[in-house]
C-alpha cells in the first residue's frame, strides 16, 4: 500500500532526508563488500571476475567476450519488428545528440599569436549495460550513440550474461545497431572493475558509463580517479508534479513504470489535490495486479514511494527542486510554464502525453540520468562525456616580448623566479 501524507514542510523535509539515506546508509555496507569485490579483481584478474560472474549471475560462459559472428549468429532470430522500432529509436536518439557535439576551434587572435581548443573524443570508453533482473538493449543505444557521435575510438560494452543461461539476443542486437566495437559478458562491480583496471581479456579503459544498480553505482563511485566517470546512475526514480487537470489512471501507471525496475528504485507523486492523491493510490493497487513485476513494484513503492498532499503547486515546486528527481513528471495545466521553473532535475516530462517511457525508449533525450539527489550537480549522459580537450597556445617573439613584462611581474608576485626566468631568457636574447 503507498503511504497518503500530508506534505507541510517539516514532512517534506523528513522525507527527502530518509530517501537519500536510502542509499547513503545502504552505501556503507555495500561499499566495504564492493571495495572487496574491485580489489579481488585487481589482483586476479579474469578468474576472479568469473568467480564473481558465476556467484551473482549463476553461470558463466566459457569465455566472457562474445565476437562479432556470435552475435550475427544469436541474432539472426530476433524480432524484425523490434530491431525495426529500435532503428527508429536510434535515428531519434542520434538526431538529438548530434546538436551536443562540439567543434575544436581556433580563436580570432592578433596577428603573431594563435590560440584554441582542440576536441577530439576519449580513446576508449567501457559502457555498462545493466542485465541483472531485466535486459536493457535500450540502454545500449542511450550509452553508445552519443560515443559514436563524439568519435571514441574504442567502445567496450559490459553486461551481465543474463538469467536465461544464455545471452540476450535484442542486447547483442542493440549492440549491432549502435556500433559497439567489443562485447563483454560480464557484470556488476567486478565488471567495473575488470574495465578499470584492465585484465587478460578485458581491455583497461580511460572512462565507464553507464546505469546499473547500487553494486554498479558504488565500484563506480569508489573507481572515479582511477577512470573517469559519468555520474552515479543507480536505482530509477520517478518523481510527479499533478494538479487537478491529471488523471490517475496515468498518475498510477507512470509510478509504476519506474518503480519495477528495481526494489531500490523510487515513485512520488506531489499534488495539492486530496482527492486526485486517493484516487491515485486506488488505481495504483488496481493496475498493479496486472503488471508482471508486481513484486518489486509493491516493496520498493512501500519503502521507497509516497504520494503527498502538499498546499498548492509553488511547494510541489519547491519540493522537486529539494529532491532533484532522476525524472519529474509535470502533469499540470500548462505544463509548459513549469521549464524554468525546476532547476534540479535529470529529465523533465512535460503535460498529460509525455509519459516517462517516451524518454526511457524513443524521444531522444538521454534516460541515463542521475540519480540520489546528485541531478543537483550532474548532468543527463551526453556527447561532451565522451569527449577531451585540449588547449593550445602559439607566440611570435615579438608578440611574447610584447607580454614579457607583465608575465615576469605576476611570476615575480607569486615568488616563482623560475617561471619569471623562462620570460626573461626570452627577453635578453
Ligand atoms: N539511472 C539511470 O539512468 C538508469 C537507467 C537504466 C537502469 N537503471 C537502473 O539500473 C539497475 C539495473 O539493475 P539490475 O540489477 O537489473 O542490473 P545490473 O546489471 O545493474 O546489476 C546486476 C549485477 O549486479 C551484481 N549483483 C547482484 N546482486 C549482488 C550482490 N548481492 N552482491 C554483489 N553484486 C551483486 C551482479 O554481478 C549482477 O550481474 C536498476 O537499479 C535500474 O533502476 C538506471
Ligand atoms: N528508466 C530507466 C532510467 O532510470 C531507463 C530505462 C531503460 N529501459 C527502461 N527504462
Ligand atoms: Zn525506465
Amino acid at each position: 500500500m503507498i503511504r497518503i501524507a500530508k506534505g507541510d514542510r517539516a514532512y517534506c523535509e523528513a522525507f527527502i532526508q530518509s530517501l537519500k539515506a536510502r542509499v547513503s546508509e545502504n552505501d556503507r555496507s555495500v561499499e566495504d563488500k564492493v571495495a572487496e569485490i574491485l580489489k579481488d579483481v585487481r589482483d586476479n584478474g579474469d578468474e576472479a571476475v568469473r568467480r564473481y560472474t558465476m556467484k551473482f549471475d549463476g553461470w558463466a560462459p566459457e569465455k566472457a567476450e562474445i565476437t562479432k559472428e556470435e552475435i550475427d549468429a544469436l541474432t539472426a532470430d530476433c524480432d524484425p519488428a523490434f530491431i525495426a522500432s529500435m532503428e527508429r529509436a536510434a535515428e531519434n536518439i542520434r538526431a538529438f545528440h548530434a546538436r551536443q557535439k562540439q567543434q575544436s576551434r581556433i580563436d580570432p587572435s592578433p596577428t603573431g599569436v594563435l590560440m584554441g581548443q582542440r576536441v577530439r573524443g576519449l580513446h576508449r570508453v567501457g559502457v555498462y549495460v545493466p542485465g541483472g533482473t531485466a535486459a536493457y538493449p535500450s540502454s545500449v543505444l542511450m550509452n553508445v550513440i552519443p560515443a559514436k557521435i563524439a568519435e571514441v575510438g574504442e567502445i567496450v560494452m559490459v553486461t551481465p550474461p543474463g538469467r536465461t543461461g544464455k545471452p540476450d539476443k535484442n542486447i547483442l542486437a542493440a549492440a549491432r545497431i549502435a556500433g559497439v566495437d567489443r562485447v563483454f559478458l560480464i557484470g556488476g562491480a567486478q565488471a567495473v572493475a575488470a574495465l578499470a583496471y584492465g585484465t587478460e581479456t578485458v581491455p583497461k579503459v580511460d572512462k565507464v558509463v553507464g546505469p546499473g544498480n547500487i553494486f554498479v553505482a558504488t565500484a563506480k563511485k569508489l573507481l572515479y580517479g582511477t577512470i573517469d566517470i559519468d555520474m552515479i546512475a543507480g536505482p530509477s526514480e520517478i518523481l510527479v508534479i499533478a494538479d487537478k487537470t491529471a488523471k490517475p489512471e496515468f498518475l498510477a501507471a507512470d509510478l509504476m513504470s519506474q518503480a519495477e525496475h528495481d526494489r531500490m528504485a523510487s515513485a512520488i507523486l506531489i499534488t495539492p489535490e486530496e482527492d486526485l492523491a486517493k484516487a491515485t493510490a486506488a488505481e495504483i493497487e488496481r493496475q498493479m495486479q496486472t503488471l508482471s513485476r508486481k513484486d518489486i513494484i509493491k516493496e520498493s513503492i512501500e519503502n521507497f514511494g509516497a504520494i503527498i498532499v502538499c498546499e498548492n503547486m509553488a511547494e510541489a515546486v519547491d519540493f522537486a527542486n529539494e529532491l532533484a528527481p532522476e525524472h519529474l513528471e509535470v502533469c499540470c495545466e500548462n505544463p509548459l510554464e513549469y521549464i524554468g521553473k525546476l532547476d534540479n532535475a535529470g529529465s523533465v516530462f512535460l503535460g498529460n502525453y509525455s509519459p516517462e517511457p517516451l524518454g526511457d525508449y524513443f524521444a531522444g533525450p538521454n534516460h541515463v540520468l542521475p540519480t540520489s539527489g546528485t541531478a543537483r550537480f550532474f548532468s543527463p549522459l551526453s556527447v561532451d562525456d565522451f569527449i577531451k580537450k585540449s588547449s593550445f597556445i602559439y607566440y611570435t617573439e615579438a608578440e611574447l616580448l610584447k607580454a614579457a613584462d607583465d608575465i615576469i611581474r605576476i611570476a615575480e608576485t607569486e615568488e616563482l623566479t623560475a617561471h619569471a626566468n623562462s620570460i626573461a631568457v626570452r627577453k635578453k636574447k
